[in-house]
């Protein structure tokens, strides 16, 4: 069996920068025709010419592969003059919106919501999209539903303001999902594979540790179920979000999975084991590409099932990532 992809798309993803970023960019652009890029740095790229620079590293890093890096602002009430500025460059896809603290390098995020208005007319006048990791300060299970009733008010409030909900990871987010007109998902690899127990169940697995927690099994079944079906309203975000191995086995464990050079093999095999093959396009580009009319560079990918084992650890730059399910081997793989 096999299936060719047109123009793949990873519409959440982290690429860090410096080394990591020589290291994790080509895992992503040597299949990814594009991907929307995060802009959680230390600091983050709150302004555009942070974000042009990064983007030229990005581009430099993609080692001549064909990949277009989507970039994000670091949301920061950001003034009608800087997001016409933004707007002038051609990468600029969004801004993202983090609640202050809620995950890896978030702390310069929003602390009060209710000012950030002013900006969200703006981008709605404007027709940029705001991506928004979604979770309260609250009980760790229960961050993402606290948070929705904070979607269902912007969506509400600004009905012409594209909103996604990144890497939902519950059933209730899939619920608003459809209750909402403007209101999008990206879904990670990790959610529609893992619950709790995965990561916490037995021995305590860092590697599959990221925000928001993985959750119950009625969840991951909901959001397989959905990505299955190919929901139009859900895209593929891989959410990889690389650390180094000292960081993830450590007392304090940093948040993030790193999945992106096999995302797509890992993605073909689930889709192929419950006879989905035929819903993966419109999963991983299809779907983005007409919620946000993208025209990435012509790509394609070819999966094939041929088992393929995924490495102990990738290394590289002087950096050294474990990646989920490492050691372990997958039905599938690039062709
Ligand atoms: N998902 C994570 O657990 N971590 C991400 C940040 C994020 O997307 O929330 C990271 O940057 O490491
Ligand atoms: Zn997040
Ligand atoms: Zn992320």
């Amino acid at each position: 069996m096999q299936i060719t992809l047109d123009t793949p798309l990873d519409m959440h993803l982290h690429l860090r920068d410096g080394e990591m970023a020589r290291l994790v960019t080509p895992c992503s652009a040597r299949t990814f025709a594009g991907a929307v890029i995060m802009p959680n740095l230390v600091p983050p790229v709150t302004d555009s010419a942070a974000m042009r620079d990064y983007a030229e590293r990005i581009l430099q890093a993609a080692d001549g592969c064909d990949f277009r890096p989507y970039m994000t602002l670091f949301f920061k009430n950001q003034t009608r003059q800087e997001l016409e500025t933004a707007l002038a460059n051609p990468l600029f896809f969004g801004l993202k919106l983090y609640p202050a603290g809620a995950t890896t390098n978030s702390e310069g995020g929003v602390k009060n919501l209710g000012e950030t208005g002013t900006t969200l007319h703006l981008m709605e006048e404007m027709g940029i999209p705001l991506l928004i990791h979604g979770e309260s300060h609250g009980f760790v299970m229960d961050r993402e539903q606290d948070f929705l009733p904070v979607y269902r008010n912007l969506a509400t409030r600004f009905p012409k303001l594209k909103i996604s909900m990144e890497h939902i990871t519950t059933a209730a987010a899939l619920e608003l999902l459809d209750a909402h007109e403007n209101l999008h998902a990206t879904v990670t690899l990790q959610h529609l594979l893992i619950t709790l127990d995965d990561l916490a169940g037995g021995m305590l697995k860092p590697h599959l540790f990221c925000k928001p927690i993985a959750k119950r099994p009625a969840d991951r079944d909901a959001l397989l179920q959905a990505a299955l079906s190919g929901h139009p309203k859900l895209m593929f975000g891989s959410d990889s979000a690389p650390h180094p191995i000292h960081k993830k086995e450590c007392c304090g464990c940093a948040a993030g999975v790193f999945t992106a050079p096999f995302a797509l093999a890992k993605l073909a095999e689930t889709f192929a084991t419950h006879q989905s093959l035929d819903n993966l396009q419109a999963f991983v580009s299809g779907n983005a590409r007409r919620i946000y009319a993208l025209t990435p560079p012509d790509k394609t990918v070819t999966l094939v099932d041929t088992p393929m084992t995924i490495p102990a650890a990738y290394r590289g730059y002087g950096q050294e990532i474990v990646p989920m399910d490492a050691g372990h081997t997958i039905g599938w793989s690039v062709a």
